[in-house]
């Protein structure tokens, strides 16, 4: 029985594989991307030549641990490919993300990769998203409006707050309101409902973003799901 974090592991791992000499890479934040840098580091050491932007200021500074030199994306055009996680994803690789608070950051990356490759563990892939609170980032001033805006929608919403009890505060400044659906029956109109609020920043519904997905399993293998198709494998990784 594989646990959790060799779960994370394997898949992202598997996911490393596909970077190759010369790419564009978006580094991706949050508990198995940690091992994707991990794995892309290591090739760094080895000779590998990237160009990599990270997702958040924490992927920032493991990046740079590593070894990988990162660009500054007013350097950057297109990435080639960016390796991420995800906190619940669905058949059609719509996702939730955000539960590290790197969703913004996460998301305009995710635009600008010509290929997005998810990275989890079986426990994230759901039948229908909402278990998992979605995390909206919202600016500070009148949060409480926001707020009220955003339970009309029908969920129950929780400022997140940091282990000192005061707000958490994103890397670009702003607050997290974690948003409680009972499941989230049409992720495609809540994306523009909630894109339609004054305040909300982004969310952490992604749809139509991720090209594939890549599943650690509790028996070792990996399991890969590619957009638009509803066949998946699994197989032993080596
Ligand atoms: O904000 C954080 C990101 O969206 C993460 O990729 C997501 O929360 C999954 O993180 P983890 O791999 O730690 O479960």
């Amino acid at each position: 029985m594989t646990n959790e974090k060799n779960m994370k592991k394997i898949a992202a791992e598997h996911a490393a594989k596909y970077v190759q000499d010369g790419m564009r890479i978006g580094l991706g934040t949050g508990s198995t991307a940690y091992y994707a840098i991990l794995k892309i580091g290591e090739m760094v050491r080895g000779g590998l030549n990237i160009q990599a932007v990270a997702t958040s200021e924490a992927s920032e500074r493991l990046a740079v641990e590593q070894g990988i030199s990162l660009t500054p994306v007013q350097h950057m055009d297109r990435l080639d490919l960016t390796i991420d996680g995800a906190d619940e994803l669905d058949d059609r690789l719509r996702l939730i993300k955000g539960g590290g608070g790197a969703l913004l950051r996460e998301k305009i990356t995710a635009y600008q990769s010509d290929r997005l490759v998810i990275v989890a563990d079986e426990v994230k892939q759901v039948t229908q998203l909402g278990a998992f609170p979605l995390p909206v980032e919202i600016v500070p001033f009148a949060y409480e409006w926001t707020v009220q805006s955003l339970a009309r929608l029908g969920c129950s919403v929780q400022i997140r707050r940091n282990l000192s009890e005061g707000f958490y505060v994103t890397d670009n400044g702003n607050y997290i309101a974690d948003c409680k659906f009972q499941l989230i029956t049409h992720p495609e109109e809540l994306s523009m409902r909630l894109g339609s609020i004054p305040g909300v920043v982004e969310h952490g519904l992604f749809i139509g973003m991720a090209d594939q997905a890549i599943i650690g399993c509790q028996d070792g293998t990996v399991r890969i799901l590619h957009s638009g198709s509803s066949e998946a494998k699994n197989i032993f990784d080596s």
